[in-house]
């Protein structure tokens, strides 16, 4: 019989999984230090607490911190699939059920059981205010990140295609600012280096599509 204490280390240590498993989006896209799971939760979590009841009237922001921490995490088990991966969404949250409720199984504490997999639902469906803000958290702090790579990288413009998933989709007004600032920063950015380096690609916003000036010329 496995006492209950061997089983929360094996809970830990799966857990401790998401410092290793690479975010997909960036692997796939060549990045050349991709961060891990458990790196883009951090961030999403530290997010949270910026959160002001003046912006975010009403939203309970430790509960925030909370689906930030546990949003992703049974990719852990299941990996980070993302869109490119073309796994449907219905098969996508089986994998991802099937793995909450093996970690779960390692937590002997019935309501601790309970609440870090009602806080996983609580996201997967959407059905709380909180679990909306941390939606477009979870897309903000992935076009932050594509951002930073862009400049990291000096790969100005080339991972448009985050930005363009993600237009539009942010609901919250406190959200969308940050948005907002972001891609003032990141137009600031592409535009420094066009006019520093005319020959780099220059990024046709309006179509989004790369063109070489010695392309279209
Ligand atoms: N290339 C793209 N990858 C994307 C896009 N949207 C999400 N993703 C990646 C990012 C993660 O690796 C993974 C899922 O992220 P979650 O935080 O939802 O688990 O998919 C995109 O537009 N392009
Ligand atoms: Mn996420």
């Amino acid at each position: 019989m496995t006492s209950n204490v061997t089983k929360l280390l094996e809970f830990m240590s799966k857990i401790g999984q998401l410092k290793r498993v690479k975010r997909t989006g960036w692997v796939l896209r060549r990045v050349q230090e991709p961060e891990s799971v458990s790196d883009h939760m951090y961030r999403m979590a530290i997010m949270s607490m910026l959160l002001t009841p003046e912006k975010y009237p009403n939203i309970d922001k430790e509960r925030c911190i909370k689906l930030a921490l546990v949003h992703d995490m049974a990719e852990c088990i299941v990996g980070d699939i993302a869109p490119a991966d073309g796994i449907s969404k219905e098969e996508k949250h089986k994998r991802e059920q099937n793995a909450m409720s093996e970690l779960g199984d390692l937590i002997a504490d019935e309501e601790t059981q309970k609440e870090i997999h009602g806080l996983w639902e609580e996201y997967e469906h959407q059905s709380s205010e909180e679990a909306k803000v941390v939606k477009d958290l979870d897309r903000f702090e992935m076009v932050l990140q594509a951002h930073e790579y862009e400049v990291q990288e000096n790969r100005p413009g080339e991972l448009q295609d985050f930005f363009d998933s993600t237009k539009g989709k942010f609901q919250h007004p406190g959200v969308q600012e940050w948005v907002d600032q972001l891609y003032s920063n990141r137009d600031k950015h592409l535009q420094t280096k066009s006019s520093h380096n005319p020959k780099k690609q220059k990024l046709d916003r309006t179509s989004n599509t790369q063109a070489t000036d010695s392309e279209s010329s």
